[in-house]
């Protein structure tokens, strides 16, 4: 029998996933009204480095009673509507396997408190709405990680990353899902805030001025890492900030910061999950985080205006 999967706050990642693994599982996606009409009507259309074509599978505003003993729930809303969305449907996850596919430093601990079954997991590839149910995969930095949240591999975990790697999808099972979390983290906070502030895209940040500011986040990012136990590949922040220069930024050059585009509709950001988070655990930790402080303050500023 194939495995049932729910992708839980559909949208560009959630999707764009969930139409790859309808090829070799049997999947239904909770979905916005718009996204999931278009889904129904001529299924999600998919362009860019992960294939073309119109992907069918069942997606609707809600959960149907069919869909309530899942193998996995994949959770890919904003980091801001985790919460919301584990409430939601607090009654289907409840002691089932529940993974995050989201940016930022909190996801986990959130759904934790609805499941003792949380795996983290990362994924750095661009996704841009390109129409309602209809999504361009636009780069790829590299393979998408899963592990048991907080640490460890298992069974359960290495079943999922079978599954997507089958879906053509590149993906690694790891035992330290915390540092690859943090690994995104840093990324996110070096570039997506200023990238915002800004309206560069990525690339444009090696300038001398902005690349000073990146080097700063990261800085205190670094320390923070440090402080909360995470071990991560490369050993100091400026080891950190030259593989960021040299081979995830020119991976990624020619993005926009999603956030911009969060500020320029006028939603809540991400930011307190990424830059915020490090400035809180920074506070707790007794290291000074000026600079993830001040980006911080200054998106909650945007988000008001
Ligand atoms: N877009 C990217 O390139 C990308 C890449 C890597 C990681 N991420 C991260 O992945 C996560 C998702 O990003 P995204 O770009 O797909 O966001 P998105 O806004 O396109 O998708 C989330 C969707 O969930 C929907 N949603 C929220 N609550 C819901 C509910 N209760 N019921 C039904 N639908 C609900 C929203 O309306 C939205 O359509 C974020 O944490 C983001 O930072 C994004
Ligand atoms: C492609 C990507 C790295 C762009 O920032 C994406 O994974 C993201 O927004 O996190």
């Amino acid at each position: 029998m194939d495995m049932k999967i729910v992708v839980l706050g559909a949208g560009a990642v959630g999707l764009t996933i969930a139409a790859k693994l309808s090829r070799v599982a049997d999947v239904h996606a909770v979905a916005r009204k718009r996204h999931a009409d278009a889904v129904r009507e001529r299924g999600l259309l998919m362009t860019g480095i992960w294939g073309e074509g119109a992907y069918r599978f069942s997606c609707s505003e809600d959960l149907p009673d069919a869909w309530l003993d899942a193998d996995y729930y994949i959770i890919t809303a904003k980091s801001t509507d985790t919460e919301a969305v584990c409430r939601q449907f607090a009654g289907a996850i409840r002691g089932r396997e529940v993974v995050s596919l989201q940016n930022g430093i909190g996801n986990e601990e959130i759904i934790g408190r609805f499941t003792d079954r949380v795996i983290g997991g990362m994924i750095i590839t661009g996704f841009e709405w390109r129409g309602d149910a209809s999504v361009h995969v636009s780069v790829e930095a590299a393979p998408m990680k899963l592990g048991r949240f907080p640490s460890g591999m298992d069974d359960a975990v290495g079943r999922l990353a079978d599954l997507i790697g089958e879906a053509g999808i590149r993906v690694e099972a790891t035992g330290g899902i915390r540092s690859d979390l943090w690994s995104k983290t840093l990324y996110n906070c070096a570039l997506n805030p200023l990238g915002a502030v800004t309206n560069v895209p990525y690339g444009a940040l090696t300038d001398p001025h902005a690349w000073a500011i990146v080097t700063a986040i990261v800085r205190e990012a670094y320390q923070v890492v440090e402080a909360e136990g995470v071990t991560l590949p490369w050993e100091t922040a400026e080891a950190y900030l030259e593989y960021l220069r040299t081979t995830q930024l020119p991976a990624t050059a020619t993005h926009h910061s999603s956030m911009l585009q969060d500020l320029t509709l006028g939603r809540r950001t991400e930011i307190d999950f990424l830059n915020g988070a490090v400035a809180d655990l920074g506070r707790r930790h007794g290291i000074d985080v000026p600079y993830n402080t001040c980006i911080t303050e200054l998106i909650h500023f945007r988000e008001q205006l």
